[in-house]
């Protein structure tokens, strides 16, 4: 009977399937200091440990090469990696890049995507170190392998947020999501009609957070000059909701955010009134911003309180308060995640 036994995909999620294919997983060396479970493995190099992560991006999933410029997507490909590190709050060392490729694509565009890995390499000071060239019968994919390293007192981990800690955002949300609704919105008016070109101008900084996001590796460095170890923290790929909820669930905590205090940019707002979109809809739930989402001990507080690149939007407490958004109306709404929905 069990040999018939047929389960959707997406009866369990993306979340639900890693637990499942991860959960009898064994640690056999010493040297791996942490698995699964965090935004990079952790692994014991002597003096430092030493983070390794990996990401894809695929065609029609992550990627539109109908409005992705191909600088920009192998920018993309690495700064998204990047920010895993910086997430365990370790500087990048190197990089492998594989591509599967279609036959649609020429050599000279291959070169443009390598310019854009090049650019994000020298940019945040990784080596290229390796890679894999395949065909793909169906779309393009680019897997990015990254290490980086980190004194071993100052790794951060998801699981670090204790009661009481702050919660903070190293920059404004929601802006990658709100880039990718005016490139889709100008995509269909082009395909009803290629007479009309896209009108992007307005909308550039939005676009700009959609296509080539950053990952905050200028926020580490900042944050090991002022003295301060987050005592946890991740990356802001899928969308603040669900990243607290990863922080909630690792540390054993509750968390309560302030709607009022979620940076959202004006740029962001304006579309988010042109689309008759809630402005936190996207900042929560929108993903791909690449901001840190962290979280410091009360006592750090004073060293960064006037940073004004640092937002603070709420704050730690116990597990049984679960994760909720205290709206503008001082109405307290449970987080549900309702990140990027791969299956
Ligand atoms: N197929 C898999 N096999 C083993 N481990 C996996 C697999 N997929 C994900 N993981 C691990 O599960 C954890 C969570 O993965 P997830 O992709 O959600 O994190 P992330 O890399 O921070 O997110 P993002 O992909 O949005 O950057 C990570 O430790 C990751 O290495
Ligand atoms: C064409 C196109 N369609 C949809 C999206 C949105 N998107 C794709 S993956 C993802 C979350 C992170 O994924 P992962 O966890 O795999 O890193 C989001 C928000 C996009 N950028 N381009
Ligand atoms: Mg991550």
């Amino acid at each position: 009977m069990s040999e018939n036994k047929r389960t959707e995909v997406d009866q369990l999620g993306e979340f639900g399937l890693i637990e499942r294919i991860t959960k009898d997983v064994e640690i056999n060396h010493k040297s791996t200091v942490k698995g699964i479970g965090d935004d990079a493995a952790v692994i014991d190099c002597g003096d430092d440990y030493m983070v390794v992560s990996t990401d894809m991006l695929l065609e029609g999933i992550h990627f539109d090469l109908s409005f992705m410029p191909l600088q920009h997507l192998g920018y993309k490909a690495i700064a998204v990696n990047v920010s895993d590190i910086a997430a365990m709050n370790a500087l990048p060392e190197q990089v492998t890049v594989s591509i599967a490729i279609t036959n649609r694509f020429s050599v000279e565009a291959i070169d443009m995507i390598y310019q854009g890995i090049k650019a994000a390499c020298k940019n945040y000071n990784v080596d290229l170190v390796g890679g894999d060239t395949t065909s793909s019968r169906s779309g393009l994919v680019i897997s990015v392998s990254v290490t980086g390293r980190v004194a071993k007192d100052k790794i951060v981990y998801r699981s670090g947020a204790k009661k009481g800690d702050i919660l903070c955002l190293s920059g404004d949300i929601g802006g990658a999501y709100m880039g990718l609704q005016v490139l889709l919105r100008e995509k269909k008016v082009y395909e009803s009609n290629p007479e009309m070109q896209p009108k992007l101008d307005d909308y550039e900084y939005i676009v700009g957070r959609q296509l080539r996001p950053e990952a905050r590796t200028d926020v580490i460095h900042d944050l090991r000059e002022i003295g301060i170890v987050p005592t946890s923290m991740i990356d802001v790929s899928d969308g603040v909701a669900s990243e607290i909820m990863h922080i909630c669930k690792a540390s054993g905590v509750g968390a309560a955010i302030y709607e009022q205090k979620l940076p959202v940019d004006q740029r962001t707002f304006d579309a988010c009134h042109e689309f008759k979109i809630p402005s936190v809809t996207p900042g929560l739930n929108g993903g791909e911003d690449y901001e840190l989402l962290f979280t410091i001990d009360q006592e750090d507080f004073k060293k960064v309180e006037k940073n004004p690149n640092i937002y603070f939007i709420g704050y730690i407490d116990e597990a049984e308060s679960g994760a909720r958004m205290v709206t503008v109306g001082d109405q307290i709404v449970p987080i549900s995640a309702q990140g990027f929905k791969h299956f």
